[in-house]
């Protein structure tokens, strides 16, 4: 049997000062406790980068537009139970302060602290890439 191939979008939102926010998993979600991008799955019809305005609006209550998202790197990681497709863009505009709508904790990071932050496996390597990058 083949896996499920799971789209999902995620946002690395930069501050001024290069600092990204991060989000922690919520109890009862697989993962939880987990520091990850905002995000989440494209449903059908969607745009990746529609996708990703909604969940940002949804989780962080974030104001974005699709032209401001840059691509920056993706993950593909074969989970036991699905294959995971995750594009990450970096966003620097938006309009509203994150509020965190889904009962998770959020932090902003400095790209070179991600690494204590304990992750999803499939974003450790780009926690890498954006500290090399930043
Ligand atoms: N949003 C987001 N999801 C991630 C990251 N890394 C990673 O492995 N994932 C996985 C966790 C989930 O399996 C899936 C995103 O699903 P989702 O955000 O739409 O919904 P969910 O947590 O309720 O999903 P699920 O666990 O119920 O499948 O992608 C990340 O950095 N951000």
């Amino acid at each position: 049997m083949t896996k499920p191939l799971v789209f999902v979008v995620a946002a690395a939102l930069m501050d001024a000062q290069d600092r990204v926010l991060l989000a922690r998993r919520p109890e009862g979600k697989s993962m939880a406790g987990l520091w990850e991008f905002p995000g989440g799955k494209v449903e059908s019809g969607e745009t990746p980068e529609a996708a990703l305005c909604r969940e940002l609006k949804e989780e962080l209550q974030v104001e974005a537009a699709p032209g401001d998202l840059q691509s920056f790197n993706f993950a593909s990681f074969d989970y036991p139970k699905f294959h995971l497709f995750m594009p990450l863009y970096i966003l620097r505009v938006w309009k509203g302060e994150p509020v965190p709508l889904e009962g998770q904790a959020i932090e902003w990071v400095k790209p070179t602290d991600l690494k204590t932050y304990p992750a999803p496996p499939a974003d450790i390597p780009l926690f890498e890439a954006l500290s090399e990058r930043f």
